[in-house]
């Protein structure tokens, strides 16, 4: 297993600068996903560690070796692309067996291999199909064989699932998911899906404009996002701005309409004047008019199988609501909304003060 280390990685094509000097480090066995809107660099990224573009300026080690300048095929990496790339005039073992030829390895190895990696995927009975007879999620399987069937230190996943119907997609998250555990392999994915990203990773790497934004947990991202950016980037976030009443170590108090109040349990420090703070549409609660932080009327209401998505209008402005179908309101209808205090993040850059929080 192989920890990669990207040093102040730069690429420029011409005057465009795809990757302004990210730094990242990537545990062994970890799966790290590059999430980012089109454009932000992240299969520049890829295509740099794989060595299909070189870099401009940084380093890329693999362990403590630095193989910036090593050819793709002295990397040591497997690669699963979009597209699959499958040879379709070879069958599935034949496309598995493919890489190990090249590297010259016995044929008893070969056929030895090529039956395991088959296995692995669950492809076992369709060894002497062609790609063309086989569904895009088994074709995408044998992509995934064949990057893993040269034992590589490193495995690089570029949109793997992009061609996929949803369904298909919800269950290839799984196995790709399973598959790197059981085989333990350092792995990079791209993706600009959160909800892939959120799923299967043990760390979310968010880009945008050839930067890193965060680099967290999927939990940390989605809780604990380091931007408004990134906030809203990774699912929905209502983003409020209140007045800063009361900040000492114990905690902020900040100021709601009607006199009322919110208060975060914990320092922020900087919070003065104004507090920018993120609520996720599932920590506002709905409750009756009377109740709650909050008055609001319902505006939109999107029914989606297992939950309701509110729209409410409110004195600060439209805010989103995700509640369970049990509770069901209507459009039109005035509402109370009540905020999960300990849950409300408050966001960098959103203080009365630039100084960044704790
Ligand atoms: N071969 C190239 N020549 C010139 N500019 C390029 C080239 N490849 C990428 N770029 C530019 O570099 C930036 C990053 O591109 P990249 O493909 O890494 O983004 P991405 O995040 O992977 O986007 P997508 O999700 O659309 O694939 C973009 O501005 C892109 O236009």
């Amino acid at each position: 297993m192989t920890e990669v280390s990207l040093r102040s990685l730069v690429k420029r094509y011409g005057k465009t600068e795809a990757l302004k000097g990210i730094s990242l480090n990537v545990r062994h066995g970890e799966f790290v996903s590059l999430l980012g809107p089109s454009g932000c660099g992240k299969s520049t990224t890829l295509k740099c560690i794989a060595g299909f573009e070189e870099t401009s300026d940084g380093q890329i080690l693999f362990d403590d070796r630095d193989i910036s300048r090593k050819l793709p095929e002295d990397r040591d990496i497997g690669m699963v692309f979009q597209s699959y790339a499958l040879f379709p005039h070879m069958t599935v073992a034949q496309n598995l067996a493919f890489g190990l030829e090249m590297r010259r390895l016995q044929k008893r190895e070969i056929t030895e291999r090529v039956g395991r990696a088959m296995e692995m995927v669950q492809l076992t009975p369709y060894a002497e199909r062609y790609p063309k007879a086989l569904s895009g999620g088994q074709q995408q399987r044998v992509a995934l064989a064949r990057a893993l069937v040269i034992e590589p230190k490193i495995l690089l996943l570029d949109e793997p699932l992009a061609n996929l119907d949803a369904k298909l997609r919800d269950e290839m998250r799984g196995f790709i998911r399973d598959l790197q555990k059981r085989v333990g392999i350092t792995t990079i994915y791209v993706t600009h899906d959160q909800g892939e990203a959120m799923t299967m990773s043990d760390r979310v790497v968010v880009m945008f404009d050839g930067e890193i934004a965060q680099a967290a947990a999927p939990e940390d991202v989605y809780d604990k996002p380091a931007s408004e950016r990134v906030a809203r980037f990774v699912g929905n976030a209502n983003i409020l701005e209140l007045p800063v009443r009361t900040n000492d170590e114990a905690g902020v108090e900040l100021g709601l309409p009607g006199g009322l109040s919110l208060t975060i349990q914990r320092p922020v420090p900087a919070a003065n004047g104004t507090l920018g703070v993120m609520a996720r549409p599932e920590q506002i609660a709905l409750t009756d008019p009377a109740a709650g932080h909050l008055r609001g009327r319902i505006s939109k209401r999107y029914f989606s199988g297992g939950h309701v998505e509110y729209h409410v209008e409110t004195d600060l402005g439209p805010l989103v609501v995700l509640a369970p179908t049990s509770q069901s309101a209507k459009e039109g209808e005035s509402v109370g909304l009540d905020f999960d205090a300990s849950r409300l993040w408050p966001l960098p850059g959103r203080t009365g003060s630039a100084e960044s929080r704790a």
